[in-house]
């Protein structure tokens, strides 16, 4: 548009995979959404949720080429979570992050139309019910994602460690192992959260996803900020292309209320 470019048109028009569309042919539960937060709900009867992460289950930080990606050991229910809205307790897989060129924006949720500069994403998968993540991501009570808004504030000591490792995975397909890692201390320990169904916010997209978004952001520095915008989206000998605004464009709610554990 010759308008002043938008975040929105910022966004489709710098990289085609975030140009996704507008929602899935026959999608009423995609992801991100903003949270107008006098329309949530209350629900009194959510839970608190629990969270029990062992850290010796962290195996290595990976580029993907959309993020950078810090993986765990999934093989048995050593990391998870339970309560909160979910019905069976959920285990970690990974956790993964947004983020903006520029402070003004890079999460994926927004709160009443703010944009944080970044959003953490804890990603679980409900081995009770299905026998592998991959399965577990096609079915409706698949996944469970706990976000976490990122803003400028202090410093984060245990982001820190992660920032330290990231020049190690400049490049798309690179890979360090990372062996004790505790994700916990990136959760908030405020106890709100809105909660919604919504779907993943990269390929495949499947409405697989209750979603878990602390109402709290944490503390980071702009340092801490300026090493995730040294990532690239490229391999290395590819022409660099810098790792940001790597967060899908707003859907709509639909048919979809958003509940709170708090009043
Ligand atoms: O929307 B998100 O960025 O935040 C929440 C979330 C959860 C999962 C992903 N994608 C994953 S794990 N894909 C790998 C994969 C996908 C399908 C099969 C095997 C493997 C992205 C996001
Ligand atoms: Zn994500």
């Amino acid at each position: 548009s010759l308008a002043t470019c938008t975040h929105k048109d910022r966004n489709d028009a710098l990289h085609p995979l975030w140009q996704s569309p507008l929602s899935i042919p026959g999608g009423s539960r995609q992801s991100p959404i903003n949270i107008q937060w006098r329309d949530s709900v209350y629900d009194p009867f959510l839970k608190p949720l629990k969270i029990s992460y062992d850290p010796t289950t962290c195996l290595h930080i990976w580029n993907n080429g959309y993020s950078f990606l810090v993986e765990f050991d999934d093989s048995t229910d050593r990391s998870i979570i339970v309560g909160g809205p979910l019905e069976n307790q959920y285990r970690l897989k990974q956790f993964h992050f947004h983020w903006g060129a520029i402070n003004e924006w890079g999460s994926e949720h927004t709160v009443d139309s703010k944009f944080y500069p970044a959003e953490l994403h804890l990603v679980h998968w409900n081995a009770v019910v299905y026998p592998s993540f991959e399965e577990a991501v096609m079915e409706g009570n698949g996944l469970a994602v706990i976000g976490v808004f990122l803003k400028l504030g202090a410093h984060h000591e245990g982001l820190q460690t992660l920032v330290d490792a990231l020049p190690a995975v400049k490049h798309k397909d690179t890979v360090i192992e990372f062996d004790v890692f505790d994700p916990s201390c990136l959760i908030p320990s405020c106890p709100d959260y809105w909660t919604y169904a919504g779907s993943l916010t990269t390929p495949p997209l499947t409405e697989s996803v209750t979603w878990i978004i602390k109402k709290k952001p944490i503390e980071v520095d702009e340092n801490q900020l300026e090493a995730f915008r040294m990532l690239l989206f490229t391999s290395d000998g590819e022409e660099e292309k810098r790792m940001v605004d790597n967060f899908r464009p707003l859907q709509p709610l639909m048919n979809r209320t958003v509940r709170s554990s708090f009043q």
